[in-house]
């Protein structure tokens, strides 16, 4: 089993926008190791643009985002990248799926990026997780899929390493609601099973009430 989840402590944070704007600004924000919390809040809020500070995407970001001892924002963009492949499953809101490949090559896609050793692993998780998610036919490639396939597909890449901390932007948002009650029940399965930290961003009220906690934004700041 891999590591239990990390822990997440946000002080002191401002993301900037172009001409200087602040997009996200929280004084401080704390989710324990295996705390699965919703974010909602009115379009615009600055839903994604925490989600995308949370994952080191961005280095317009000033103050503390500590993953248990590892902090962010003073890493350099490398070793960001470095964390993010090591120990984060990010599902985007538009999936950035790699057309030409096949559903199952995107699922196991991060196998590109590991040891020889760590292949076969991932490439299990990936078909692990498309099975557990409905999906058939996936030698196909995925510029062939309905919204609602590519979404699992982006979905099971996240999951397939098992990885400590599980970003999500609106992963119920294309589904029906069979499969969209299923991602639910893997995204606790999941936690339950290894403590991972989960931070989803949402407006399906099923999924937010499985949260422990659900967090509104607006306006940049958790209110
Ligand atoms: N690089 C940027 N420069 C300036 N403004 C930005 C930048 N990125 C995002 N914004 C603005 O910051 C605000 C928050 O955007 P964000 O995408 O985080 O909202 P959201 O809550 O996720 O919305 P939605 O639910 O529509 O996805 C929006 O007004 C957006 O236009």
């Amino acid at each position: 089993m891999r590591d239990a989840g990390l822990p997440l402590d946000v002080c002191d944070l401002v993301l900037t926008g172009d001409r200087g704007r602040d997009i996200v600004t929280i004084p401080r924000l704390t989710v324990a190791a295996g705390e699965a919390v919703g974010l909602r809040g009115a379009s615009g809020a600055g839903k994604s643009s925490l989600l995308f500070v949370l994952a080191g995407l961005t280095s317009r970001m000033q103050g503390g985002v500590l993953w248990g001892e590892t902090d962010i924002v003073s890493l350099p963009p490398d070793a960001r990248a470095a964390f993010r492949a090591d120990h984060m499953g990010i599902v985007f809101q538009d999936f950035l799926l790699f057309e030409e490949m096949d559903a199952r090559g995107n699922a196991a896609v991060q196998a590109m990026f590991r040891t020889r050793a760590q292949r076969a692993a991932l490439r299990e998780g990936a078909e692990r997780e498309l099975a557990a998610l409905g999906l058939s036919d996936t030698g196909r490639r995925v510029d062939s899929f309905s919204g609602g396939e590519r979404q699992r597909v982006a979905v099971a890449r996240a999951l397939a390493a098992k990885p400590r901390v599980i970003l999500a932007d609106e992963p119920t948002a294309n589904l029906d609601r069979a499969t969209g009650d299923r991602l639910i029940e893997d995204l606790l399965r999941l936690r339950d099973g290894s403590g991972q930290t989960i931070i989803v961003v949402s407006h399906d009220e099923r999924l937010l009430r499985r949260m422990d906690r659900v967090l509104v934004m607006e306006g940049g700041r958790i209110v």
